[in-house]
């Protein structure tokens, strides 16, 4: 069994009755990316998105126009790539998602992006603080085990810190498991749930096969499966071969995010995403939202006991990453 008090990724649905009226302002930092750009189409699509907001250090004022003609009624801007830019267009966000960072190429590991993005996020994160104190931030910057604990503690430098208001996104994650567990099932991907908690990366990410509509797999096909939902975003990187990691997916994963949170915010009951948060520590588990973010952490619930020993190898890369984090705004303030 396994206490978690963490959080990383989040999911379910629920039909709703709630106004998509109510003014939103969501902002997307690094916008103009290969995640930026299909993120703020979906987010230009949504209705209960009022104003959208683009930051990026080239092309976000290109990005906003072209979206602008969408004929939905946001509106869109992009924002000059200083930090009047970044002010503005942070101000007044009730949703700021973190897309901006390198992505991996064949042979890296999420960690190898530390030494670029932690600096990206950390900086990003500081402006956000002061410009929009309590706005949900969304981290996708990998590496995620690392820069959301980096997010943390800027703010709490800053004397900001609201754990219920922010979250890394491993919503891709439960994407992936639905979908993968569907293709070896012969299912259909929009009835499979399986929660996967812990991280982002690797042996962090543990699918709870025992929690889906699946538990009696085993064998090499549980293992398979195991295997591939904890190294989706490896299949993504081998198939791009040099020009980057997942953008669609990753950016469908998190406009469902970002709507989860809006649809709560709007007053909807029962949303619950996973995502990685922090309780005692961070972990990724189903969470469910608020109008003021994170209103309950759910258990991670029963383990068998070779999910057990996912957990047990995930929590040892995990407290390190979370560290790393931690001590590198420590150390770099
Ligand atoms: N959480 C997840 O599940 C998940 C999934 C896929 C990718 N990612 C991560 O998301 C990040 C972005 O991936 P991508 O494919 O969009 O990369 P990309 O290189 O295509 O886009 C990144 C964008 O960030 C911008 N940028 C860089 N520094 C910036 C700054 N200081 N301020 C504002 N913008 C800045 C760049 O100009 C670029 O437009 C990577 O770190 C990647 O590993 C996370
Ligand atoms: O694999 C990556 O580097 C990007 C992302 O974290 C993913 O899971 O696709």
């Amino acid at each position: 069994m396994f206490a978690a008090r963490q959080t990383f990724n989040l999911f379910q649905k629920r039909a709703f009755s709630a106004s998509a009226s109510q003014a939103s302002k969501v902002a997307v930092l690094g916008a103009a990316g290969g995640i930026g750009q299909p993120l703020s189409l979906l987010l230009k699509l949504n209705p209960r998105v009022s104003e959208l907001a683009l930051y990026d250090i080239r092309g976000g004022p290109g990005v906003a126009a072209d979206l602008s003609h969408i004929n939905t009624n946001s509106t869109v801007t992009g924002y000059s790539p200083d930090a009047a830019g970044l002010r503005e267009c942070l101000k007044d966000s009730e949703i700021i998602l973190i897309p901006a960072g390198v992505p991996r190429k064949p042979g890296m590991t999420r960690d190898d992006l530390f030494n670029t993005n932690a600096s990206i996020v950390r900086d990003l994160a500081k402006a956000a603080a002061e410009a929009a104190p309590k706005a949900h931030v969304l981290v996708i910057a990998n590496p995620v085990n690392s820069t959301v604990p980096i997010v943390s503690e800027v703010y709490k430098a800053k004397g900001v810190y609201d754990p219920k208001r922010l979250f890394g996104v491993t919503t891709l994650d439960v994407v992936r498991a639905s979908r993968f567990i569907s293709q070896v099932q012969k299912t259909d991907p929009a009835g499979e749930k399986v929660p996967v908690v812990g991280g982002h990366s690797g042996v962090t990410i543990v699918p709870l096969l025992s929690q889906s509509n699946h538990a009696s797999i085993a064998g090499e096909t549980r293992d398979a499966l195991v295997n591939r939902i904890q190294f989706g975003g490896d299949e993504v990187v081998k198939a791009k071969d040099g020009a980057g990691s997942a953008t669609l997916s990753m950016a469908m994963a998190g406009a469902r995010f970002a709507e989860s949170l809006l649809r709560a915010a709007q007053g909807e009951k029962g949303v619950i995403e996973p995502t990685f948060d922090q309780g005692i520590d961070f972990f990724a588990s189903r969470v469910e939202l608020g109008p003021n973010g994170v209103e309950t952490i759910h258990p991670v619930g029963q383990v068998n006991e070779y999910e057990q020993k996912l957990l047990d190898a995930c929590l040892v890369d995990l407290k390190k990453n979370i560290q790393k984090g931690v001590d590198f705004v420590k150390a770099n303030p």
